[in-house]
């Protein structure tokens, strides 16, 4: 019998993994990684200095320990070049190998406008366990970094990297602290949590060109409104875009990721996708709690019980702990009304809907505890 074959070795593809091996102990398993294959919990990646974690300390387990807990085949290194589905075959820079089913986890790529400068190859991102030892190393013996970008990973990485001690830049061209996901007072709340680390903000312009820093060490970032930022690193926090390339190469039917229904099947026979390359019944959810629904969902189908995934209520809890956050961002296009709340760093947004349904909120400071009471009001993303 041919393997299910399982491409990607983060959250995605190692928890549906696990959770199949709690159905299924003998249909012979190969997941296939481009990566070191080792298993982490990616959030960490952002709470390094805090935890005082090291990139090995973060690695809960080797290829060769998951492969052995597991009773599967962990292939590392390997960069699948493209599918069959047709012929039901991955295929591999010098092989192929064929599937009973097939599992695209495949994750998403950091994405970076165009930069110029000598120095843009020196610009970090940190999207796996292996980038994160790079940068790290790339840390050493310095003092100070400039962030691209204030989303998730620039708010959290800043109240990381501040803890650690560097003296952190950020420039986000939106002009607040995660303005994709939080309403003003909210931002406002966290950029102040922030600067109280020492974190400054360069709200309003582009980051232009990195350039080497003619005049001494480290780099220089230039900015859309002029300004040169000095730092020793620069870490680019900018976007993630779901890996959608060989799927779309295959013929699968993809759009902001692969698509798939709410079996998380994709458009051909036996293939299935999830995590943060997968846009499942309209929902691209790069977090870890709809995945983690997906794995069990998809464990159960591959085990032979045919399972749609349900999400429910899927708050994202944002890991600076200068201004806690919580977010539960409403329906995109979703009409309504943010109403909010706010007494110092603490503020209540609640997004109401045109009927007055409370549809999503984003809580920050001492009100991130009534996020339980608030998720029991709010509806299911996908029941
Ligand atoms: C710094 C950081 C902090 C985060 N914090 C949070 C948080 O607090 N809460 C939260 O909910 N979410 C958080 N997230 C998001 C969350 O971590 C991701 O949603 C999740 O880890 C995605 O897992 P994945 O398995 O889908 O993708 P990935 O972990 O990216 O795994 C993709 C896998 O596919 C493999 N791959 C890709 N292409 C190929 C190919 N062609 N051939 C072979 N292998 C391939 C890769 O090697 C990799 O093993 C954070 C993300 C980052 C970067």
């Amino acid at each position: 019998m041919n393997p299910i074959v399982v491409i990607g070795s983060g959250l995605a593809g190692f928890n549906t993994v696990k959770e199949f091996r709690k159905l299924d102990k003998e249909t012979p398993v190969v997941v296939l990684t481009a990566d070191d294959g080792r298993n982490y919990s990616k959030p960490m990646l952002s709470t390094g200095f805090t935890k005082e974690k090291t990139a090995d300390e973060l690695a809960m387990a080797t290829p060769e320990q998951v492969a052995e807990q597991f009773n599967v085949t962990v292939r590392t290194g390997i960069h699948v070049a493209g599918i069959d589905t047709d012929k039901q075959r991955v295929l591999l820079p010098d092989d192929h190998l064929d599937y009973s089913a097939l599992v695209l986890a495949l994750g998403a790529d950091t994405w970076t406008p165009p930069l110029e400068g000598d120095a843009v190859g020196e610009v970090f991102s940190v999207n796996d366990l292996m980038d994160y030892g790079r940068f790290r190393q790339a840390l050493d013996g310095k003092k100070s970094v400039t962030i691209l970008g204030g989303g998730l990973i620039g708010c959290e990485f800043a109240n990381d990297l501040s803890n650690g001690g560097f003296q952190v830049s950020l420039v986000e061209p939106l002009g607040r602290c995660l303005p994709m996901l939080l309403p003003e007072a909210a931002s406002a709340a966290v950029g102040r949590g922030l600067e109280s680390l020492g974190v400054e903000f360069h709200f309003g312009p582009l980051a232009k060109a990195v350039h080497r820093n003619r005049d001494g060490e480290g780099l220089v970032t230039e900015l859309s409104d002029g300004t040169h930022l000095k730092s020793d690193v620069v870490l680019s926090a900018i976007g993630l875009r779901p890996r959608i390339d060989i799927a779309k190469e295959a013929g699968l039917r993809t759009n902001r990721g692969i698509l798939t229904d709410q079996q998380l099947r994709a458009s051909a026979d036996n293939v299935y996708a999830l995590g943060d390359c997968a846009e499942v019944e309209g929902h691209v959810l790069p977090y870890v709690l709809p995945l983690m629904a997906s794995a069990r969902a998809l464990a159960k189908t591959l085990a032979g019980e045919a399972t749609p995934v349900s999400y429910g209520v899927m708050p994202v809890t944002i890991k600076t702990p200068a201004c806690p956050v919580v977010v539960c961002p409403p329906p995109e296009e979703l009409d309504g009304d943010w109403e909010v709340e706010e007494d110092g760093n603490s503020v209540r947004a609640l997004f109401r809907d045109r009927d007055g349904a409370l549809r999503g909120y984003a809580l920050t400071g001492e009100v991130v505890k009534e996020k339980l009471k608030l998720n029991k009001e709010l509806p299911a993303l996908m029941p």
